[in-house]
Parts: C-alpha cells; sequence; structure tokens
C-alpha cells in the first residue's frame, strides 16, 4: 500500500507545484491521475521514487517513509518502485531481452550487469515476461528496430523485471495513435490486476481513463479537486478540475478528432468499394 500524507513541492522561485496532497492507493488499485497542463501531475509521480525531492510531507510504501531515506537506503527502496515511461527510456541499441534484464540492474552485482551475465532466473523470469506482453519472437531484435507500440511493451516488461510493489506509469500512450493506446492501456491494467500491483496512472486521455482507470484523481494546482470512481467523473466535476474554458476546448479537439477519424474510414471504405 502507498501512503502519501500533506505532500508539497515548491520548485525554486515558483509557486507550489504540489500543496498538502494526502492520498493512499492501496494494493491492487489502479488510480488515473488527470488535470490541465502544469497542474502537478509528473511533480506527484516523481516524487514517490524522489526523482524529484519533496519540500515536505512523507511517501509511505508499506512500512516505509521513503521522503526519510538516505542515499542507499533510497537506490534499494527504488527497486520496490516499478517505472514506465511516456517515451519508453528503452536503450536503443541493445536487444528487447537486455533492456527487459536492465530491469534486473538494481539486484545483480555490477560485474555481472558490466558483463552482461544475469542469473539463469532473472532470464527465464524475463522471457515470461516478453511472452506475456506478446513480444517473444522479438527477444534478439534491437529495441530501434521496434514500433512505439511494441517499445512501450518493453517498457512494461522492464518495470515488472523488478518485481515491484508499485508502478507509477506517466503518460504512457502520450505517444502512441488511440488504437495502440488502448492497447496498451488494457494491457498494464490487465497486469495489474493479476498482480494485485498498485499503479498511479498519469494520463492526459479523459476517455481512457474513464474507460481503464479503477479510481481517478483529478489535480488542479498542485491540489486535489476529485477523488472518485470514473462514473462520478460528470461534466461539473471535469469543469472543476479542467476549468470551463479548458474542458470545452478539449470537448471540441474530442469532436474534431473522432470527425478527422470518421472521415478517414469513410474514405478508405470508398477506395475499398
Ligand atoms: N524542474 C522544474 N523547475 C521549476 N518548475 C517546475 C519544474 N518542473 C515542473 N515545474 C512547474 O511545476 C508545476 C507542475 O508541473 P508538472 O510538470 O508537475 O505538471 P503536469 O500536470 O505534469 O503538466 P503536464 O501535463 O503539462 O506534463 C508547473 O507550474 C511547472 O512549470
Amino acid at each position: 500500500m502507498l501512503h502519501l500524507e500533506g505532500l508539497s513541492k515548491s520548485y525554486a522561485g515558483g509557486d507550489p507545484a504540489l500543496s498538502d496532497v494526502t492520498l493512499t492507493v492501496p494494493k491492487g488499485e489502479i488510480l488515473g491521475l488527470i488535470g490541465p497542463s502544469g497542474a502537478g501531475k509528473s511533480t506527484l509521480i516523481r516524487c514517490i521514487n524522489r526523482l524529484v525531492e519533496p519540500t515536505t510531507g512523507a511517501v509511505r510504501l508499506g512500512d516505509e517513509d521513503l521522503a526519510q531515506l538516505g542515499k542507499t537506503d533510497l537506490r534499494r527502496a527504488r527497486r520496490r518502485i516499478g517505472m514506465i515511461f511516456q517515451e519508453y527510456a528503452l536503450v536503443e541499441r541493445l536487444t528487447v531481452m537486455e533492456n527487459v534484464l536492465s530491469g534486473r540492474l538494481g539486484y545483480v552485482p555490477f560485474w555481472r550487469s558490466f558483463l552482461r551475465r544475469y542469473p539463469a532466473r532473472d532470464v527465464q523470469q524475463a522471457y515470461r515476461l516478453l511472452d506475456r506482453v506478446g513480444l517473444m519472437d522479438k527477444a534478439d531484435s534491437r529495441a530501434d528496430a521496434l514500433s512505439g507500440g511494441q517499445r512501450q511493451r518493453v517498457g512494461i516488461a522492464r518495470a515488472l523485471a523488478q518485481e515491484p510493489e508499485l508502478l507509477l506509469v506517466d503518460e504512457p500512450t502520450a505517444s502512441l495513435d488511440p488504437k495502440t493506446s488502448r492497447q496498451i492501456m488494457r494491457l498494464i491494467t490487465e497486469i495489474c490486476q493479476e498482480r494485485g500491483l498498485p499503479a498511479i496512472v498519469n494520463i492526459h486521455d479523459v476517455p481512457l481513463a474513464q474507460q481503464f482507470m479503477q479510481r481517478i484523481v483529478g489535480l488542479r494546482a498542485g491540489r486535489i479537486v476529485f477523488d472518485g470512481a470514473p462514473s462520478e467523473l460528470t461534466e461539473d466535476a471535469l469543469t472543476t478540475i479542467y476549468g470551463a474554458e479548458d474542458w470545452n476546448a478539449m470537448r471540441k479537439g474530442d469532436a474534431d478528432q473522432a470527425e478527422a477519424e470518421a472521415d478517414a474510414q469513410r474514405r478508405l471504405e470508398a477506395i475499398a468499394q
């Protein structure tokens, strides 16, 4: 279980990016974090594994307050948190298998990783994970030979190779087309459910969040202004999170996108006839 207590972050010279955020994510819960640009979503996610240092507050994962840990303990604690990134963060010139195994780097002695000699158990686990994300046949391909969706699958397998207790997912579909986005989101949610793995997913796309998340937290100007089930995310709630102007612009954007997709479909059908 993750519990954030009074978490705040102020960057030098700026307004508070995060103000007094208190939030509990129980085992197995998949929580979507939404909010307008600059609301503090990335800051919140990064304060949890201290890629960003919180100014005040506690980050309890199990019995441990990660905000209090020194360097060595923090390195050990970070193994417990898997992270999936928007831009995948793969090592492009390494193979898919090597990228997945790099999720074990926090566990294997340096000389083994340096010589790329991972224990047999880790290699077997990496194959199982590649199978689970549908990339068994790509194990020996170089990462730079993969599509965006395939790269994100490698990113998911790498995060799972850590055997994490918590998954932090930062805009996993922002670089993907709508169909691949849904496939990736489905894969992440299925895997979390299979493993009882709690996850916080920073997600721009409101319909995607409503379709796949169990719980949605809305941030605005660094504060939680909504916390509820996807079904409770009414027009009023969305206006509270995004403000009337932005929310109407987003809806118009969605409508334009849907119209463009329908138009492309009509043209394809006309060609096929
Ligand atoms: N390294 C930094 N230094 C100074 N200010 C920062 C830094 N990172 C973020 N901020 C500021 O903190 C606030 C929150 O930013 P953050 O990136 O967490 O928002 P976000 O909700 O993730 O936005 P987006 O959806 O655009 O990624 C913004 O005002 C931003 O300008």
